[in-house]
């Protein structure tokens, strides 16, 4: 089928727990080489969303495709192209950060070299530092490194720079933007509209669930008459954008 031949597809997906609806109906698809944003407010179905395109949750309706793979029936071979980091990483807080790198880079056939990868995350001289003794910064770089360990063709990061500071901020936009010369297709999960706006090709806008918008920055931006993609995010959506649950 001619829509399998993007890097990602999600078709209908749609997720309640319990009552809740948290995902309704959502198709998206996202090309190689592409930077998809995903832009809502707090409960808007983001997480959910990412979660079901990993075949981290089943979806109750809808399917997925991670290049042309079944991430729930095909997890072996999904992993290998796979890289994804989520809102809380849960690692072996005695380990150091080099051995946390080493255990992850034993899953994949060719792992990026463990002193490129610090660099890459600028944690060169925590090396030997115990991941509970990481400030909650360095933390979350060490979580974008391990996602990026098996050279993924596709990368899910969901908060990326959430309790990032302007620096530490401004070195994983960096990564990102040396993944986008390397034609990672990546989705982005974000709150901060700076970031959205300076890295993705595109933006998909959930509201209670649903998609609501899908275009470019500037589209949006067009779209709702604004000045900007703070101003159409609560143009589009109704809401303020929200500070990270
Ligand atoms: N495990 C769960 N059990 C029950 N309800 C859940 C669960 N996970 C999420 N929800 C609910 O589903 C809805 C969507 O949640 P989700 O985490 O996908 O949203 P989000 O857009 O990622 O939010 P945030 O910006 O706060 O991280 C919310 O109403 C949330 O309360």
């Amino acid at each position: 089928m001619e829509d399998e031949s993007a890097a990602v597809v999600a078709r209908n997906l749609g997720k309640r727990y319990g009552g809740t609806v948290a995902v309704d109906d959502v198709s998206l698809r996202v090309e190689t080489g592409e930077i998809l944003g995903i832009l809502g407010a707090n409960g808007a179905g983001k997480t959910t969303t990412v979660e079901m395109i990993a075949g981290l949750r089943r979806p109750d309706r809808g399917h997925v495709r991670v290049l042309g793979l079944d991430p729930r029936r095909e997890r072996a071979k999904v992993r290998q192209v796979l890289g994804i980091q989520l809102q809380q990483a849960s690692l072996h807080h005695a380990l150091t950060v080099r051995e946390l790198i080493e255990m992850f880079a034993a899953f994949y056939p060719d792992p990026r070299p463990a002193g490129e990868l610090l660099e890459f995350v600028g944690l060169t001289s925590q090396r030997a530092t115990r991941f509970e003794k990481l400030s909650g910064g360095q933390q979350q770089r060490l979580s974008i490194a391990l996602a990026l360990i098996g050279r993924p063709r596709v990368a899910i990061l969901d908060e990326l720079t959430t309790g990032l500071d302007p620096r530490a901020r401004r070195q994983v936009w960096a990564m990102i933007e040396r993944l986008r010369d390397e034609e990672v297709t990546v989705i982005l999960v974000s709150h901060a509209m700076e970031e959205v706006e300076r890295l993705c090709h595109r933006v998909a806008l959930l509201d209670g669930g649903r998609l609501t918008a899908l275009d470019t920055p500037a589209g949006l931006v067009a779209r709702a008459g604004a000045g900007n993609l703070d101003e159409a995010f609560v143009a589009l959506s109704g809401k303020e954008p929200e500070e990270p649950a």
